[in-house]
């Protein structure tokens, strides 16, 4: 019989949740709910939940209640999401270098640092202006201050993916062979 299936991979089953950490840009969303389409398994945004919950974009929240309220917030929505089973949880940029919010997603979920080069990033980013910590920066400058302040707790994940500048679906591919690879061995 001549070869028509397009794949033959098997199904990966999420024995947990997987969150998706990494630099505001990278990829989290948008290569998120394509994996958890791939995967069969919710997809949830933290950012966007966080919305739901207080009624007002995440840049209102910033303004309304500071940094430092949106983290609180942030904190308890990603751990109430966490206790809902498997599903693809795309986390803010900032979340797991909260040291609070970090401890709840390594004991509650796979975690998968997103990771690509910052000049692939900043085009990505340029031109948006719902992200409140680029509004009126150059966005270089800011991914390399996170960069500096923020790999070193991202580096902490049980996986790191380098997504390089590649599509969307390419990089769901790289994401479900690297989980994959790391649940064979748990
Ligand atoms: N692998 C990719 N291939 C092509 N475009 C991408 C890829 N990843 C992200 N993008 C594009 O980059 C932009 C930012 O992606 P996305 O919103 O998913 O990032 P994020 O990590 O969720 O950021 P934030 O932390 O600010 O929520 C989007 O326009 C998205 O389409
Ligand atoms: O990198 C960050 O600290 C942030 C990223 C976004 O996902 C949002 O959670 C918010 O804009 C803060
Ligand atoms: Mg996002």
């Amino acid at each position: 019989m001549p070869e028509t299936s397009k794949s033959t991979e098997p199904r990966l089953i999420l024995p947990r949740p997987v969150a998706l950490v990494g630099l505001m840009g990278v990829g989290k969303t948008t290569v998120g709910r394509r994996l958890a389409e791939a995967l069969a398994v919710p997809f949830r945004d933290a950012d966007e939940e966080i919305e739901k919950a207080a009624g007002l974009s995440v840049s209102d929240i910033f303004a309304a209640f500071g940094e430092a309220g949106f983290r609180d917030g942030e904190q308890k929505v990603i751990s109430r999401l966490l206790d809902d089973g498997p599903q693809i949880l795309a986390t803010g940029g900032g979340a797991f270098v909260q040291p609070a919010t970090h401890d709840i997603i390594r004991q509650k979920a796979v975690t998968v640092w997103l990771k690509t080069d910052l000049r692939v990033i900043a085009r990505r980013v340029a031109n948006r202006n719902h992200r409140p910590l680029l509004r009126d920066r150059d966005p270089m400058e800011v991914l390399r201050e996170h960069e500096a302040k923020r790999y070193p707790f991202y580096a902490k994940a049980d996986i790191t993916v380098d997504t390089g500048d590649q599509s969307h679906g390419k990089s769901v591919e790289l994401v479900i062979g690297a989980l994959k690879r790391f649940l064979e061995t748990k």
